[in-house]
């Protein structure tokens, strides 16, 4: 890189202002965030301010390298925190902006996506490019989208030396993700057989987690794996929710139609800054490919269906069905499932749902 790194940041990143919707700083980092090498005492003062000079403290003990392509260096990171804050810049919580402080969780997330030399992944809200730096040190080649144009800037500056990353400023779910990623493959040779589809590997904001489930797990005809830093609660809810809980819904039905899902591992609150209020965790999506997912004549009044028979949770399905055929229909085809005429909807796995609507639903 010809100009150093910090003095880019300063140049494109102008201060944000008072009105933003910022993130106050109310705990100062924890002491196993401390750089691995250097054991940085940690104030154990709240104050805002002891946070910043705690990150100040940390990168100017250390290499301020800001370039791409180098795995696992935390002081990147520390730097590039650094260079925000010295323009007063802080992490903006409208934005979900809680960034990794901790590499190997990085490394985790790249090797639960099995990323290796060749793979096209898509991450979304790259912010200050951690998880970027040890995506593209596995030979991938990253498209980045980023909602929040001065990380796209910063992102775009901290890996410009490379031709395996490019960032789409742009809001994911506003974007056409299936045309990007489609015609991104389309322009790369495959290597392999694998490497026809691409991965997704993320740290995506909490408040976007719906919609990037939603999004990307029909897109098994692009990607083979989604791998997410989800909320705990999030991901326990999606992954391990299972028949008779009250947390079995519509949303676990379409997650096991399009997916095989599992829970990696729990990421705690102190490992990102600033800390969110709840925990984490990694979860992996196995994509199904289309020619894989359940037999139903028709997705959407698959799901419409599904949908209407929670809607009436507590209600019988030959209730709750009732705008598709009579009860007796109903009675009787739950008989064919193998299930009682008395079914409710927390009583059907999606094999069931699936049965059901073949049965009742003439498309
Ligand atoms: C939880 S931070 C993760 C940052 C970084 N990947 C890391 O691990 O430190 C979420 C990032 O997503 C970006 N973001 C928030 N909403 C977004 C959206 N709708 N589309 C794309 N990026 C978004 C934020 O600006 C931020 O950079």
């Amino acid at each position: 890189m010809n100009s150093p790194p910090l003095l880019l940041l300063q140049q494109s990143l102008p201060p944000i202002s008072p009105t933003e919707n910022l993130i106050q700083l109310k705990t100062p980092l924890p002491v196993h965030n401390s750089i691995p090498g250097t054991r940085t005492p940690v104030s154990s003062s709240s104050s805002s301010s002891s946070s910043l000079s705690y990150i100040r403290a940390c990168a100017g003990k250390t290499t301020r390298r800001v370039g791409g392509g180098r795995r696992g260096n935390p002081d990147d990171y520390h730097a590039t925190l650094t260079a925000l804050n010295s323009k007063g810049r802080f992490p903006r919580k409208s934005l979900g902006q809680h960034y990794m402080l901790d590499s190997e969780i990085n490394e985790q997330l790249t090797a639960a996506a099995n990323v290796g030399e060749g793979d096209v992944v898509l991450e979304i809200g790259p912010g200050t490019g951690s998880l970027t730096n040890v995506l593209i040190s596995a030979g991938a080649f990253v498209l980045a989208i980023e909602k929040d144009p001065h990380m796209a800037t910063l992102v775009s500056e901290r890996f410009s030396e490379t031709e395996r990353f490019k960032v789409l400023k742009e809001d994911f779910v506003k974007c056409h993700i299936h045309s990007h990623m489609s015609s991104l493959l389309a322009s790369i040779e495959p290597s392999s057989a694998d490497s026809r589809y691409a991965k997704v590997v993320a740290n995506i904001p909490f408040n976007i987690s719906t919609d990037v489930v939603k999004q990307l797990l029909p897109m098994g005809d692009i990607f083979s794996e989604v791998v997410l830093l989800l909320q705990e609660e999030t991901a326990l809810r999606l992954v391990e929710s299972s028949l008779r809980t009250s947390e079995y819904r519509p949303i676990n039905i379409f997650v096991n139609f399009y997916s095989d899902p599992q829970f990696i591992c729990k990421v705690p609150r102190t490992k990102f800054f600033p800390q969110p209020n709840v925990d984490a965790a990694v979860v992996k999506f196995k994509l199904k490919q289309p020619v894989h997912y359940p037999s139903v004549s028709s997705t959407k009044s698959f799901f419409s269906m599904v949908n209407s028979a929670f809607n009436g949770k507590r209600k019988m399905l030959r209730r709750s069905l009732q705008h598709i055929c009579t009860p007796m229909e109903i009675e009787n085809a739950l008989g064919n499932v193998g299930r009682p005429a008395t079914s409710r909807p927390e009583e059907l796995s999606m094999d069931d749902f699936v049965k059901l609507h073949n049965l009742i639903v003439k498309v």
